[in-house]
């Protein structure tokens, strides 16, 4: 069948499976809500106990979406795979999950995006697999390694742990040990976002009537931003959609920027269902012709008509460190409020908080427990700033509930703690009094939480190699480390950024040699797409900073019709 071009105001059949494949600012969100309101109007499928399943990749996403449906959201169901999931297929059916796989279902209490790291229990899982050779100095290589560690679908169709041969210190760890973790968490009821797609999957596979009941409540299944979706919550789409529900797909595949959740570029371009009706959208509605023909440039499979058509600032390229590349695009922008988008977390939290560029650390948090390691006299001390901390953070970033949860989840389990049951004046107090540590060092924020906070810690010996860590490190340091799930502020990462836009960007390039995304582009690869959905996040000025630009980078760049400007 060949691909129909439609508009973002076009309506579209309601009762075939499709799929609407769109550039960057094409308009699919816009009308994805549109085909909504029209299938809400006009299908004879829906009644009051049937709805829309409407999927998003992020929180934000789902909020966006039910904001602009408003009243009609009542009859949808806008959620991000992983609560849909855990809402319709893992909750209700958690007695019938294989008793094989040990999950202690009285003890589930929903996901989470962190894997148990905790020492105790990873010296229980080293007993447990043989693997006590791997030293406490090695902790943190390790949670990094079993954090990696992702399910996948082989070629028969099973579940397996996808986790190339990780080496950890000098050791390789075993596969096998892989499972023994996930087992040993599913047992204290602890899930991991990705093992609701195991347990989906499992449970979908083993009892298919979960598909009728699935089919039965949600007629109709649409997934924006497609291109991310994980292989398995493909196949589970694809087992939905092979009777009575109809699934839409809408997403770009040069938008694929989540490869290391699963994601492939491939999957937007192979996904198959029998009747299939692919549409594309050409034009850009977003951003000016400046951008739209930095887009086309970049991307070679479309070219976006320039739907506006309107003439605007040409990017800049701007050449210097970050912080100075950021007041200068401040003061060509004025009154008007500018984006930066970066790479990496700490890169974003280091122009937010106007931090020293060169000293930062990513792993600070982690390593402040792999040093202040918990011992007997020692129980909670790392664990609880390491807590306090991001509950700071958060709260300062207005995310109380967030803030609260963190704090809930690190005194819970702690009787010997005082003062614990105060999470909200805890927090109060953290925000009122951000000012006085805010620089201070992180022993002095340790003197703070135990002073005035009333925390009970132990002492951290002088001279010890704890304590040379508290005095040699801020709070600000550390605060850097935090990550703000779902960030909708001005400095945030790229991945935070995705399907959102703004008047004006800054995009923040570490090094020179990340601007072959313009200079030779190439989007089969990961990198960069992400830079290419950054600099499409824009409506009319666009900025991108590298610390260095060489005279051949410089003289391309000039003839692709960019400014560049060299800070000094
Ligand atoms: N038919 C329309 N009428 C008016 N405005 C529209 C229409 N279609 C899209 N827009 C506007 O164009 C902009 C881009 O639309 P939208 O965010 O839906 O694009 P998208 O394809 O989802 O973008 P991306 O994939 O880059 O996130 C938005 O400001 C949206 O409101």
């Amino acid at each position: 069948m060949p691909t129909i071009t439609i508009d973002s105001n076009s309506s579209i059949d309601i009762e075939q499976h499709f799929r609407v494949s769109a550039g960057p600012g094409a308009g699919k969100t816009h009308w994805l809500i549109n085909h909504i309101k029209n299938v809400l109007h006009e299908s004879k499928r829906l009644q009051k106990t049937r709805k829309i399943a409407c999927i998003t990749y992020t929180n934000i996403g789902a909020e966006t979406i039910k904001a602009r449906l408003g009243i009609a959201s009542i009859q949808v169901e806008v959620d991000t795979i992983h609560s849909f999931l855990y809402e319709h297929v893992l909750k209700p059916y958690l007695s019938f999950i294989d008793t094989a796989h040990g999950l202690c279902i009285e003890r589930v209490r929903g996901h989470d995006d962190e894997i148990i790291r905790n020492y105790g229990f990873l010296d229980k899982w080293k007993i447990k697999t043989k693997q006590t050779r791997i030293p406490p100095k090695d902790n943190l290589e390790l949670i990094y390694a079993l954090q990696k560690a992702q399910w996948k679908l082989n070629t028969n169709g099973e579940l397996v742990i996808s986790a190339s041969q990780q080496k950890v210190g000098t050791h390789y760890l075993k596969t096998s040990s892989y499972y023994d973790y996930k087992t040993m968490a599913w047992a204290k009821g602890v899930l991991h976002h990705d093992d609701v797609l195991f347990f989906s999957y499992d449970l979908v596979i083993k009892h298919p009537f979960i598909l009728d009941v699935l089919r039965a409540k949600f007629p109709y299944f649409f997934i924006d931003e497609f291109q991310d979706t994980n292989p398995i919550q493909t196949k589970i789409l694809k087992l939905i959609g092979n009777k009575e529900s109809i699934i839409g797909v809408i997403g770009d595949k040069s938008q694929s920027i989540y490869g290391f959740q699963g994601a492939n570029y491939d999957t937007f371009d192979s996904f198959d269902l029998n009747g299939i009706v692919n549409y594309q959208i050409l034009t850009n509605r977003r951003s000016t012709n400046q951008i739209i023909d930095l887009l086309n440039t970049i991307r070679k499979d479309i070219n976006q008509s320039k739907f506006k058509n309107q003439s605007g600032p040409v990017p800049v390229i701007l050449v210097g460190s970050m912080k100075s590349a950021l007041t200068r695009a401040q003061a060509i922008c004025s009154n008007e409020l500018i984006h930066s988008l970066t790479y990496r977390n700490i890169v974003a939290n280091t122009i937010k908080k106007q931090a020293n560029e060169t000293t930062v650390d990513k792993e600070l948090l982690d390593k402040l427990m792999e040093i202040d390691r918990p011992s007997s006299s020692n129980k909670y001390r790392s664990s609880s700033i390491t807590a306090l901390i991001k509950a700071t953070e958060l709260a300062i970033e207005g995310r109380f509930k967030d803030s609260i949860r963190i704090l809930e989840k690190a005194f819970k389990a702690k009787p010997d703690l005082e003062a614990t049951g105060n999470n909200i004046i805890h927090i109060i107090h953290l925000l009122n009094r951000y000012e006085e540590f805010k620089n201070k060092t992180l022993y002095e924020y340790y003197l703070f939480i135990k002073n005035e906070i009333g925390i009970n810690m132990s002492n951290l010996r002088e001279g010890g190699i704890a304590r040379d860590f508290y005095d040699g490190h801020t709070y600000k340091d550390l605060a850097l480390c935090v990550n703000i799930p779902d960030d909708n502020g001005l400095f945030r990462t790229i991945h935070k950024s995705k399907g959102a836009e703004f008047d004006n960007v800054l995009l923040i390039l570490d090094t020179e040699s990340n601007l072959t995304f313009i200079t030779n582009p190439d989007l089969t690869k990961e990198q960069h797409r992400v830079r290419y959905v950054a600099v499409s996040r824009a409506k009319n000025r666009l900025f991108i900073t590298v610390p260095t630009l060489s005279e051949e980078n410089s003289l391309i760049l000039s003839k692709m019709g960019l400014d560049i400007e060299t800070l000094t």
